[in-house]
């Protein structure tokens, strides 16, 4: 999916909701467990009941990859069953030297389909370049994540910028706005118009909003560009809104909130 027709969903859906399918075996409902592919199951009733709400899928794949073989037929399922104009991301966090990332890359986006797929930049330019040479395909580089752990590393100061400035500006310059996003976890929002200021046009990919007590509000207001520019994330919040026969009804509630909550920013 090319940067237009996905600025394009955005506006017909007045929403930037990604749907986290963090599908974890142990916490799907009971019933489901009978199903051939139960992790599949779960997920199909997730995207019949969501789809409308939202213009991206974020399938992290820790949750499928931990059930050998198995797992991965689900995921491939999945992302198979995900309606063609919806944007989908591979959360992979990969990247090693640049043959294997080129291996990397056409795993996920030719083997499985996938839009896109998150990439640790750690290993810098030969290991992330190979994740930019596919039409219409993006490399989500993490810049600055929602986690605790971020201030380690990431926001160590360097001379004159903190070390996730120097990885934003440097990785925007391998790419460009058409097939590079960044990470910016919802938990930053406090400098998240900072980063704005030094990448104006790149997509950012915003995980941190429910289970992980970001703020979409502040998200939302301090980090959104003229074309939108945020795919917020929600997974937990999401996917697990209820437990029982009626989950994929909370699920739907939960992402139609967020969807209307979205449309007030736009
Ligand atoms: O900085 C990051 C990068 C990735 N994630 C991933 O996003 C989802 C968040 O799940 P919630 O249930 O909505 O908290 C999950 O797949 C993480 O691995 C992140 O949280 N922060």
């Amino acid at each position: 999916m090319n940067r237009q027709e996905l600025v394009q969903l955005i506006r017909d859906r007045r929403s930037y909701l990604c749907i986290g399918l963090d599908t974890d075996i142990h916490k799907i409902p009971k019933h489901l467990l009978s199903h051939p592919d139960p992790m599949f199951a779960f997920n199909k009733a997730i995207i019949d009941a969501t789809k409308d709400l939202c213009v991206a899928y974020k399938i992290n794949t820790a949750f499928y990859e931990c059930q050998g073989i198995r797992g991965w037929e689900s995921l491939q399922r999945t992302v198979e069953y995900i309606p063609k104009e919806i944007f989908t991301i591979a959360d992979a966090k990969r990247g090693d030297i640049g043959n294997t990332s080129s291996y990397y890359a056409k795993t996920f986006y030719e083997t499985y389909g996938f839009d896109s797929v998150t990439v640790a930049p750690y290993m810098g330019h030969d290991s992330v370049q190979p994740f930019l040479g596919f039409p219409e395909k993006w490399a989500i580089v993490l810049g600055l994540t929602s986690n605790v752990g971020s201030a380690d590393f990431q926001m160590q100061p360097l001379k004159d910028e903190k070390l996730y400035e120097k990885v934003i500006r440097t990785c925007a310059s391998w790419g460009s706005p058409d097939n590079m996003m960044f990470v910016v976890g919802a938990t930053q929002a406090d400098v998240v118009a900072d980063i704005r200021k030094i990448v104006p046009d790149h997509f950012f990919l915003v995980p941190g909003v429910g289970a992980q007590g970001g703020s979409l509000k502040d998200i939302s207001e301090k980090g959104m560009n003229k074309e939108a520019g945020l795919l917020v994330n929600a997974s937990r919040a999401v996917i697990y809104a209820g437990n029982d026969e009626r989950f994929a009804d909370d699920a739907h509630a939960a992402a139609l909130q967020l969807q209307k909550e979205m449309a007030g920013y736009l």
